[in-house]
């Protein structure tokens, strides 16, 4: 059996354009259906959402009945989360808070079996499919895709030292910690934080790395879009679920 290879990772490096959604939910249902719905990638977030390690390993499972590639955010850019994640099965992270090109190369490190890096080994593991693949630890460290997220002035004005960070496959802006960051705290719409948003997209492309962002709605996504973002999750289930919830409450009471 062939260990898992990461075509998320491929179609990234190709210069392919990728529609994602954000998972905060943390629920295996809600997993499993958004894996069918078409997207190309689903973020499952470790930072912000109310589960750990033993809880993503279900989300990871359920998406695996869909064709949206698995993106994993651990709640810290730390070795031991890290390579947690990994044997769990997810090839894709997406680390929070990197403000210096030394911490992308630290999470890259992570990620990688030795000598290439600090990843913990393990025989029986998800991620090598417990042991049966005959090739797991041949392509692993080929097969993971790190993401690195920016998200403050200070890392923005490093964007292009994070960037050229070897192993890095893309770099995500977080619109909310940004705007936090530039003293927008909850209005990433600001006018000084959308500027920043659309120069970052022209910097990050520019080094050759995938620019990726996080929208709340369509028309939000279509602006990243076009401003050449490339791994772009346009919402966030909990979001949605809790907007349409509202939107169909409000319909309903105008009908009386
Ligand atoms: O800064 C951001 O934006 C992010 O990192 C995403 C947030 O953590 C949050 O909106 C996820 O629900």
């Amino acid at each position: 059996m062939q260990a898992p290879r990461n075509t998320f990772k491929r179609r990234l490096a190709a210069g392919e354009v990728l529609n994602g959604f954000w998972l905060s939910l943390a629920s295996p249902v809600a997993s499993e259906a958004l894996s069918l719905a078409g997207f190309d990638w689903l973020l499952f977030d470790g930072e912000h959402a109310p589960v750990d390690v033993a809880g993503i390993q279900p989300l990871l499972q359920a998406a695996a009945t869909g064709t949206a590639a698995a993106v994993v955010r651990p709640a810290w850019n730390d070795k031991v989360l890290i390579k947690r994640l990994l044997d769990i099965g997810a090839q894709t992270l997406l680390v929070p808070f990197v403000q210096t090109a030394d911490e992308a190369a630290a999470a890259v490190s992570a990620s990688r079996y030795p000598p290439h890096g600090v990843r913990g080994v393990a025989g029986a593991t998800r991620a090598s499919r417990y042991g049966l693949t005959d090739d797991y630890f041949a392509v692993a460290n080929q097969e993971i895709c790190v993401l690195v997220q920016v998200e403050t002035g200070e890392a923005l004005a490093r964007l292009e030292e994070i960037a050229a960070v070897e192993g890095v496959d893309g770099v995500f802006i977080g619109p909310s910690d940004l705007a936090a960051s530039m003293g927008h705290l909850g209005r990433p719409g600001h006018p000084e934080v959308q500027q920043a948003l659309e120069d970052a997209a022209r910097r990050i492309a520019a080094t050759g790395k995938a620019p990726g962002i996080l929208a709340t709605n369509a028309a939000d996504a279509r602006r990243y879009l076009g401003w050449g973002y490339r791994f772009v999750a346009a919402g966030v289930d909990l979001g949605v679920m809790v907007g349409g919830a509202r939107s169909m409450l409000q319909a309903v009471r105008a009908a009386d």
